[in-house]
């Protein structure tokens, strides 16, 4: 397919802070724990570095330099681990895509009760071939954000029960997708969702799921 002119790489979201619901910023996880000033933005960078380690055909000079780069920050972040429920990654939860690198970065446009719209743009990181979107990406963004949404409409503590995709046409990378989401009934712990990632009013892709809340004490 042609792929001429892709629109440029987003802006990372400014400030990169943590947002309330009513709009005032906090530096703390949805459950109290303390975000280091800066964490979303290294998270945005590292975000890219990915998407231009894709997209690069680097020198051997370059490649040593990384390897050696990387090796001394993998030894640096091994001495800050902590237990899951202490980590930061993936409970970010005002910040597009969690700070969970595995995660595309879905920035929420409206939100109400029932359903919601937002954006989202691939980088190279996520090519599956010929400008397209991979195909295990998408199912990816889907769990996540109908999962999201499955907890906003107030099945707190949910698991996917099925996921099912369905792809209608190619998903371009690097190019900004709309994507949507809404709860199609609740009976009692059974949440059924529907989403639909759209080019313009192209539809690309479209997903029913069903999350199920989790009993007291389930896993
Ligand atoms: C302000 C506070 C905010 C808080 C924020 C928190 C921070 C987090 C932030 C952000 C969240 C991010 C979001 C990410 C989301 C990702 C989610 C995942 O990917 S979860 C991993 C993948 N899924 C699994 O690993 C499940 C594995 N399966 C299971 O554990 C069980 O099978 C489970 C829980 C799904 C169901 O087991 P049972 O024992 O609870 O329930 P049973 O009795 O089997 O089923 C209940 C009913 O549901 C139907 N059901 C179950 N599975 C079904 C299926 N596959 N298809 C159709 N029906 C199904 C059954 O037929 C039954 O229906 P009848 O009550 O009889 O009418």
């Amino acid at each position: 397919m042609s792929h001429e002119s892709p629109d440029p790489r987003p802006e990372p979201v400014a400030p990169a802070a943590l947002v309330r619901t009513d709009g005032s910023v906090t530096d703390r996880t949805w459950d109290g724990h303390l975000v280091p000033e800066g964490y979303s933005d290294m998270i945005d960078g590292v975000r890219e570095l990915l998407d231009r380690i894709a997209a690069a055909v680097p020198g051997a000079d370059l490649v040593a330099s990384t390897t050696k780069a990387v090796a001394e920050l993998n030894d640096r972040f091994a001495e800050h681990a902590v237990a899951e429920p202490d980590q930061l990654s993936g409970r970010l939860i005002t910040v597009p895509g969690r700070a969970q690198l595995a995660v595309p970065a879905v920035h929420i446009d409206e939100i109400g009760e029932d359903g919601m719209s937002g954006h989202v743009w691939f980088g190279r990181h996520f090519l599956g071939s010929n400008g397209v979107v991979h195909g295990g990406a998408i199912p990816m963004l889907f769990d996540d954000l109908l999962g999201r949404f499955a907890i906003v409409g107030g099945g707190a503590r949910s698991r996917t029960a099925f996921l099912h995709v369905d792809y209608r046409s190619v998903a371009p990378i690097e190019t900004t997708l709309r994507v949507t989401a809404h709860v199609e009934r609740v009976e009692g712990r059974k949440h059924f969702l529907r989403g639909e990632l759209l080019d313009g009013d192209r539809l690309c892709a479209e997903a029913s799921a069903l999350f199920l809340t989790l009993k007291d004490g389930q896993q």
